[in-house]
């Protein structure tokens, strides 16, 4: 059986269940809770039908800026606040530069993203909104829905798809290629942070 910390520098991908990742059920419950109340516009372009609340933004957004949309805001900065407290506090992000061999991991954008029945997040990396993101994580925040999962091409004829449940991690390599399965059902909750 491979590490964690080798499936994700052989593959770009792996999911964590918890007690493999920094963030107890009470943090998933109270990201839970703050999550919930963030106002959620769209998100850019067709091909991702879905609900943003923003965290925190990148003033690097190329994906954004080449698509021709504004710069995007925080609207709820004291909510984001207490989510990046709980997401991105010392001991979370200290476990995180070991998981990933670096020396310190910095969050440069995070976000909410609501999915609900028939959206989706077209094919794309996380190069294509700012080349230095390293690593993504994806924190699974809810458990009732269909369909929406996240699929990874690993490579050119390996794609894998994984179900990221309420408390689950996943972590990928910004340059892997990746999308959201349409949502059948229920409602599909996962806060992201980008990092570098
Ligand atoms: O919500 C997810 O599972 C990941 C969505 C995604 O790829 C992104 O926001 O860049
Ligand atoms: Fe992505």
């Amino acid at each position: 059986m491979s590490s964690p910390k080798e499936l994700l520098r052989d593959e770009g991908v792996v999911l964590l269940r918890e007690g493999d990742h920094p963030y107890s059920p009470e943090e998933i419950n109270d990201l839970i809770a703050l999550c919930q109340k963030l106002p959620r516009p769209g998100g850019i372009g067709q091909e991702n039908r879905l609900g943003v609340g923003r965290i925190l933004v990148d003033p690097v957004d190329i994906a954004r800026g080449e698509r021709g949309y504004a710069p995007a805001t925080v609207e709820a900065p004291e909510i984001a606040q207490l989510i990046l407290d709980i997401v991105a506090s010392e001991r979370a992000m200290a476990y995180w530069a070991d998981c990933f061999g670096q020396e310190e991991v910095i969050v440069r954008r995070a976000q909410t993203n609501f999915l609900h029945q028939g959206d989706q997040v077209g094919w794309h990396d996380d190069h294509e909104a700012n080349p230095e993101y390293m690593f993504s994580i994806v924190v699974g925040l809810t458990d009732e829905y269909t369909g929406g999962e996240f699929l990874a091409q690993i490579t050119p004829d390996d794609q894998r798809r994984f179900r990221v449940n309420r408390g689950d991690v996943l972590i990928a390599r910004a340059a892997l290629q990746h999308a959201v399965d349409v949502v059948e059902s229920g409602q599909r909750i996962s806060l992201v942070l980008f990092t570098a």
